[in-house]
């Protein structure tokens, strides 16, 4: 498996011009926050609600997105400094298989990732061939990208991710688009994969697969563990935030900055299993 280490990491992106006045915007937003993790496991999964950073945190694995601070290191090559050679190592998939999809067929893309692999034509299409065959995407390979429904589309663009045989692959929510079946296939075709595979994802079931699963809330790891207990972890934090708590004047409001103490997370009823005894399990950063 790689070593991928990030260092102190914080990511964060400036806004436009402040509003001067009584309570001024903020000049940069904040995204990441001082991450530090080291990520060896076979099968990681990053779970966390709408907007805590989970796709940023995917996308600095091949350096997509780079720190503002601190260094992420895949197998000791620098993701900004020697980004090339980490994209080559580390596959992404894009939650929208539109933004990777470039060519006008799948048949054609499976290719274009194949044209260093095999210079000959014939080669590369019996490659291209297997690649689709193997999900089942063989009968839909010559049809017009914008024909294929979305789950033909996102399997499409993970074949053409693992055409190329990356060590390391990053999917951003696969399985978004994917009806029960394709679900199916694609959990059972990330669980044979000889590659580590680290993805983000509102699919649960799909995160109990992983051997670790991070949980991100507001820009930090607020739970890293084993999967069992770090899935209670974040519904303990969701049913927290979803609860109406009454404030000091009577009012009711929702309680988005209740407290989940991950130490006290009853990993029942999933699995009684008990948090990490690594140790890994901790608040505000790992
Ligand atoms: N370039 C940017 N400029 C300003 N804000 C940004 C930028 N990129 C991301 N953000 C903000 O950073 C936060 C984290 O975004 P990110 O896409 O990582 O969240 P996420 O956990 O993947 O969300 P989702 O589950 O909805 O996909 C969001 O509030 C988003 O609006």
């Amino acid at each position: 498996m790689a070593a991928i280490q990030l260092d102190d990491v914080t990511v964060a992106v400036a806004l436009d011009a402040p509003d001067a006045g009584p309570s001024p915007r903020p000049a940069s937003k904040v995204l990441l926050d001082r991450i530090q993790l080291s990520l060896t496991e076979a099968r990681i999964a990053v779970v966390g609600a709408n907007g805590s950073g989970k796709s940023t945190l995917l996308r600095l694995l091949n350096g997509l997105v780079e720190p503002t601070a601190g260094a992420v290191r895949v197998d000791g090559l620098h993701t900004v400094r020697d980004g090339r050679e980490v994209r080559q190592r580390v596959g992404f998939v894009f939650t929208d298989p539109l933004s990777q999809l470039v060519m006008p067929t799948g048949r054609e893309d499976v290719e274009l990732s194949l044209r260093r692999r095999h210079r000959s034509r014939s080669e590369r299409s019996a490659a291209a061939q297997s690649v689709l065959d193997r999900f089942g995407l063989g009968a839909l390979a010559d049809q017009s990208v914008y024909e294929l429904s979305g789950g033909e589309r996102q399997l499409m663009a993970l074949a053409a991710v693992l055409a190329v045989e990356p060590d390391v692959l990053v999917l951003d929510e696969p399985s978004t688009l994917l009806d029960l079946r394709n679900r199916e296939l694609l959990r059972r075709t990330l669980a044979g994969l000889p590659q580590q595979v680290i993805l983000s994802t509102h699919d649960l079931d799909l995160a109990l697969d992983a051997d670790r699963v991070l949980v991100v809330e507001h820009g930090r790891i607020a739970f890293d563990g084993a999967p069992a207990a770090a899935v209670s972890f974040y519904r303990a934090l969701c049913a927290a935030d979803a609860t109406p708590v009454r404030s000091a004047d009577g009012d009711q409001a929702r309680g988005h900055h209740a407290r989940v103490d991950p130490a006290r997370v009853d990993p029942a009823p999933l699995d009684p299993a008990p948090v990490d005894p690594a140790g890994r399990t901790t608040a505000g950063g790992s």
